[in-house]
């Protein structure tokens, strides 16, 4: 995942972008980049590194514009250099940046058409790049002098024709505003506020709506799956549906971990979806062991307390934290690599010791994803004295690649690829393993909006809603790998 903002204003934006970057950073903390349209010029900025260190005062200053767009990434395509850092530009027609969240499933094909059948070179290994020539090509061909709304729907509905995986999207064509569109399924999210100021309405989009919140936008709705808005330079507001028929589709795994607990998605509350997951996992565990002898419920931190709160309440065991977390270190499942994340566990958490001593103790995890953090939180509150530790996990085993955004490309580093609860259970070195079931994951964030049948679950059920061709897989699993990234780092 990354996260992805735009802002068509009525005075310089580049301070508001980033801000909203700052909050939308626990979507992606590899690199950060801004592009604003002043005058008749792109401005583009974009760095590796965390937002704060991306934009040095300097680089600020340059970004002038009333109309701008903002990209913090993650990688799960192509490499970590700063080339593929975005928003990426094209300069014709008419000049466009562009910032992608999500991940496409049939980048060689389009690859390979965009240069035999368009004739557009493609410089860099990523999909986002890719995406945007598409783009670029389908504006293209209309051959007009004077774009109108209808061009850019057209343009739309051609990206969604040609292009397969999980896509938010935020583009600036230059001289005509701003244009936000989700994939058919909308497998990503993507939200639209308004605010009024002395000179006008505003309009953003974001990622999540915890954004809109910071900068004093109102929320208004999430962009609808298929779905383009055009904001043009001049404020007006246009959208339309530019894919039919495609079921609605939103990743669960956004509730589970990825997004901020403060943030609305598709009109359900995160942070009350993972008190529901607490629920019922707790309903769970009372089902399946009536007569445990849990002490205390501890939380993994950060993104699992709030799940951990509603289980600990639902088994009537005390609430306790046991590990406080380095505030100044980011997110390790995000890092790019297994030494990395590894060391990070350790430096980051803490246990406070005499939460454990002699007690039976009930960890809480939002997911266990490669068993980074488990293995070693384990070990740790065996070290603090625990007698017993125990292991719940807000969601059912990872056991497939996730290819719509988030970088778990490799069966094979997943824990829970191919193994039994109880092998897992024996690998992390837990007392008794307990996952949620997959319906009641469904159930924990359904729950909040009647209206969503479906979810993206692939991590989960193997089951891809775009479907996804076996060798793309098998591709991802070889270049993607920490192994194949860390060769490509040396080389
Ligand atoms: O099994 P693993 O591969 O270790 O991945 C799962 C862990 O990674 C995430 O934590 P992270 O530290 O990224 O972020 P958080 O502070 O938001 O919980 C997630 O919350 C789990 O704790
Ligand atoms: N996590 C994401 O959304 C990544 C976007 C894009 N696939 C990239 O690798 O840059
Ligand atoms: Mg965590």
């Amino acid at each position: 995942m990354c996260g992805i903002i735009g802002i068509v204003g009525t005075a310089n934006v580049a301070s508001a972008l980033y801000d909203g970057l700052t909050v939308l950073q626990h979507r992606g903390q590899d690199a950060a980049g801004i592009a604003t349209v002043d005058g008749a010029k792109l401005r583009l900025h974009k760095r590796k590194g965390l937002v704060r260190d991306v934009f040095t005062q300097k680089a600020m200053e340059k970004l002038h514009g009333r109309i701008g767009i903002g990209h913090c990434r993650y990688p799960t395509a192509g490499s970590e250099d700063v080339d593929e850092a975005q928003p990426f530009y094209v300069n014709s027609p008419y000049g466009i940046a562009f910032a992608h969240n999500g991940n496409l499933v049939n980048t060689e094909a389009l690859r390979r058409e965009m240069f035999e059948q368009d004739r557009r070179h493609i410089n860099t290994n990523s999909d986002s790049e890719i995406l945007l020539n598409i783009l670029a090509h389908e504006l293209q061909i209309q051959e007009r002098m004077q774009l109108t709304p209808d061009h850019i729907f057209k343009a739309v509905a051609g990206v969604h024709a040609r292009a397969s995986g999980g896509y938010a999207c935020v583009g600036l064509v230059l001289g005509y505003g701003l244009v936000a569109f989700r994939d058919p399924h909308g497998i990503r999210p993507l939200v639209l506020g308004q605010r009024e100021t002395p000179n006008g309405r505003e309009y953003a989009v974001a990622s999540e709506s915890v954004a809109l919140d910071i900068l004093g936008f109102k929320f208004m709705r999430d962009v609808e799956p298929g779905e383009a808005v055009i904001i043009s330079e001049n404020g007006r507001i246009t959208a339309r549906h530019c894919a039919e028929g495609a079921v609605h589709a939103p990743c669960i795994f956004e509730y589970v971990y990825l997004a901020r607990p403060d943030s609305m998605i598709e009109d359900v509350s995160v942070y009350k979806a993972r008190l529901r997951m607490g629920e019922k996992l707790g309903e769970k565990i009372l089902r399946e062991w009536p007569d445990h002898d849990i002490d205390a419920v501890i939380p993994i931190p950060d993104t699992s307390r709030t799940a951990a709160s509603t289980l600990a309440m639902q088994l009537g065991v005390p609430f306790r934290e046991g590990f406080v977390k380095n505030r100044y270190i980011g997110r390790t499942f995000i890092m790019p690599g297994q030494g990395e994340r590894v060391q990070s566990v350790r430096r980051k958490l803490n246990a406070i010791d005499l939460e454990f001593r002699k007690k039976n103790v009930l960890l809480v995890d939002d997911s266990i994803v490669r068993g980074t953090t488990s293995r070693q939180i384990i070990q740790m509150a065996r070290e603090a004295g625990a007698r017993k530790v125990y292991v719940a996990s807000a969601a059912p085993p990872v056991r497939f690649p996730n290819v719509y955004g988030i970088d778990m490309p490799a069966a094979s580093e997943l824990i829970a690829a191919g193994r039994s609860v109880d092998e897992i259970q024996r690998l992390i070195g837990a007392d008794r393993l307990i996952y949620q079931d997959l319906e009641d994951l469904i159930w924990a964030v359904a729950d909040g909006n009647e209206s969503l049948k479906h979810f993206d679950t692939s991590c989960f059920s193997g089951e891809y809603i775009t479907g996804v061709d076996p060798a793309y897989l098998a591709q991802i699993e070889m270049l993607r790998s920490d192994e194949a990234k860390a060769k490509l780092r040396s080389a």
